[in-house]
């Protein structure tokens, strides 16, 4: 029953995350996989509020809320399988369910939980990211290849197999095994600062432990989110050896700037969006416990 209610309520946290946080993370994702610009021209997009009004500008206001359906659908098994995961980490640490853990061993536990949604992160962010930036570069019309999710799968199939669906399986591992770690050690070390435990904490501590969680999340994961967009968007071949090849061209042509593009609407979307889940998340157990279930 538990793990139903945690499932549930992850759920509605997760698509409270997606419902706040897609179009930053759309915007996000059109700054990181914009094309180099030609020596004298300017780049497409010249920060993220220039990306926003090109956008809705060339292509509508829902244009920001492009690839939403994979993540809505994906959402939910993530988070069940994050705070399962967790629960998880924490017996592997030798931990009794309840039990209070240190800073590193939540950050322990979360890891082990980032290990977990890989097998479904993975490709619910190539769907996602492959949605997101068609028609970035080009105008509303002819740069729209995928109908959505289930097209963009059957394509993706029929042009490499699983292999292709799951490509981008070693960024996504190198990003959110840190970031799962910083998620869930910062929300549970805060929510001890601000004195709650589980469904005790006040509304505006949720939101703020939630929201400082994602800003934790993203710190720690900028540059292997960067690689994650740049090889899971480049056309079949482009880098032969995968993650290794997206580090040396950023390397090569942009320097280590180049890691943190999209820097800027992650962090904007990152609080939001994360109270917003931990808010969902929070609100949904109470209900559960208002129900007497
Ligand atoms: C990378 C990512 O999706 O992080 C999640 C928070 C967010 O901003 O969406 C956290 N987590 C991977 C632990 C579910």
């Amino acid at each position: 029953m538990d793990v139903m209610k945690n499932f549930a309520a992850g759920g509605v946290g997760g698509i409270c995350t997606v419902f706040i946080g897609q179009p930053f993370d759309t915007v996000k994702v059109r700054l990181q996989t914009m094309p180099r610009p030609l020596p004298g021209q300017p780049p497409i997009f010249t920060g993220a509020l220039d990306c926003v009004k090109q956008t809705i500008a060339k292509e509508g206001f829902f244009a920001l809320y492009r690839g939403m359906a994979a993540p809505i659908v994906g959402v939910a098994p993530i988070f069940a399988i994050f705070f399962g995961g967790c629960a998880v980490g924490k017996r592997i640490q030798g931990k009794a369910p309840g039990e209070e853990l240190k800073f590193t061993e939540n950050f322990i536990a979360g890891g082990i939980a980032g290990v977990f949604t890989t097998v479904v992160m993975t490709p619910g962010e190539r769907i996602k990211c492959i949605l997101q930036v068609q028609g970035a570069s080009m105008g509303k019309e002819g740069a729209v290849q995928y109908k959505g999710p289930i097209d963009v799968v059957k394509k993706l199939y029929k042009e490499g197999g699983i292999r292709s669906i799951y490509r981008g399986t070693a960024a996504t591992l190198l990003r959110d095994i840190p970031a799962s770690g910083a998620y869930l050690s910062v929300y549970e070390l805060l929510k001890k600062k601000f004195g709650g435990s589980e469904g005790t904490l006040s509304p505006g501590a949720t939101l703020a432990a939630g929201g400082f969680a994602g800003i934790a999340n993203w710190a720690v994961c900028i540059p292997a989110d960067v690689m994650k967009s740049r090889l899971q968007t480049a056309p079949e071949g482009a880098y032969p050896n995968g993650i290794r090849s997206v580090f040396v061209e950023i390397m090569r042509d942009e320097g280590p700037r180049g890691f943190f593009k999209g820097f800027v609407p992650v962090m904007l979307r990152a609080f939001p969006a994360n109270a917003a889940c931990f808010m969902g998340l929070e609100l949904t157990l109470s209900f559960f416990k208002y129900l007497g279930i």
